[in-house]
C-alpha cells in the first residue's frame, strides 16, 4: 500500500440542514503531515467526519487520490483507503486487546496483528486483558493500531493525546512519524497542543468558524506569532 493524496475543493457541509463547514480547498499530497489546528467548535471535527462520510454535504468534492469519495458511503471510503481514528476511543470492552484487534484485519491474515504490537509494544504486554481494562493512553493505541492493520491510505487522527500523559503523547507521537515516514499513509492530524503539532506536521491548516483561515508550512506558522495568536490564542 502506498500513502494516497486528498484534495478537497469547495466542500460545505453540516448535520441536516445546518452548515458548519464552507467552501473549504484543502490539498495534503501523497504522504504529506497535516496538522488541523482551530479553537474549540471551529469544525476540525466536521471536517474529519465530512471525510469519512459522516455528516450532510451541501456541496464541493473530496479525492482520495482519483477516487471521489463522496458519492460512496463510509464503509466504501474505508474500502478506498481511509482510515479514522474519532475522539472517543471507541474500542471493545468486553473484548481482549487481541481480539480487538483481529476486527480491524478485514481479510487479511492473523499474523499481521505482529505489525500492531511492534508499532506498540505496550499492546503485546496487555493482549489478554479486556479493553476495558486498558488506560486511556493504552486505548487510544488500541483505537488506532485496529485501524492501521486495515492499512489505510489516508488516516485521521482526532485529538489523540486528549487527556494523556505527556510520556503516553510522547510514545503515540513518535509511533505516529513512524507510520508518516513508512510512506505508505498520508496522516491528518488534529491536535489541540501546539508543540506536538509543530514538532510532527509539515504542514498546517487552521479553521475559523468552519473556513479555512490560514494554510501555510509549520515553520512559517512557527515564525508568525501574531496569526498564532490571533486564530489559536486562548481567549479570543
Ligand atoms: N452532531 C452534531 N449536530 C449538530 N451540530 C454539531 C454536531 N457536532 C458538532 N456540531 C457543531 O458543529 C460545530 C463545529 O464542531 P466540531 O466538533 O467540528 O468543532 P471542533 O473544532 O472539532 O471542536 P473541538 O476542538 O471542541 O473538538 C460546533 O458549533 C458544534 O456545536
Amino acid at each position: 500500500m502506498t500513502a494516497a493524496s486528498l484534495t478537497i475543493s469547495g466542500l460545505t457541509a453540516g448535520y441536516s440542514q445546518t452548515r458548519i463547514l464552507e467552501d473549504i480547498d484543502l490539498s495534503v499530497p501523497a504522504g504529506g503531515r497535516t496538522a488541523v489546528l482551530g479553537r474549540n467548535g471551529m469544525g476540525k471535527t466536521t471536517l474529519f467526519a465530512s471525510i469519512a462520510g459522516q455528516t450532510r454535504r451541501h456541496g464541493g468534492t473530496i479525492r482520495l487520490d482519483n477516487t471521489e469519495l463522496t458519492a460512496l458511503d463510509g464503509a466504501a471510503r474505508a474500502r478506498a483507503g481511509l482510515g479514522y481514528v474519532p475522539q472517543n476511543r471507541a474500542i471493545f470492552r468486553s473484548l481482549t486487546v487481541e481480539e480487538n484487534l483481529l476486527s480491524g484485519l478485514k481479510d487479511r491474515p492473523r499474523s499481521a496483528i505482529e505489525e500492531a504490537y511492534t508499532l506498540f509494544p505496550r499492546l503485546a504486554e496487555r493482549r489478554q486483558n479486556m479493553g476495558g481494562q486498558l488506560s486511556g493512553g493504552e486505548q487510544q493505541m488500541l483505537t488506532t493500531a485496529r485501524t492501521i492493520l486495515g492499512q489505510p491510505r489516508l488516516l485521521m487522527l482526532d485529538e489523540p493525546l486528549e487527556g494523556l500523559a505527556p510520556v503516553i503523547c510522547d510514545a503515540l507521537m513518535e509511533a505516529f512519524t513512524q507510520l508518516a515516514a513508512s510512506g505508505t499513509m498520508t496522516i491528518l492530524l488534529v491536535e489541540q497542543r501546539l508543540k506536538a503539532a509543530f514538532d510532527f506536521a509539515d504542514t498546517i491548516v487552521i479553521l475559523e468558524r468552519g473556513r479555512v483561515a490560514w494554510q501555510g508550512t509549520s515553520a512559517a506558522l512557527q515564525a508568525d506569532t501574531a496569526t498564532i495568536d490571533r486564530l489559536l490564542g486562548v481567549g479570543h
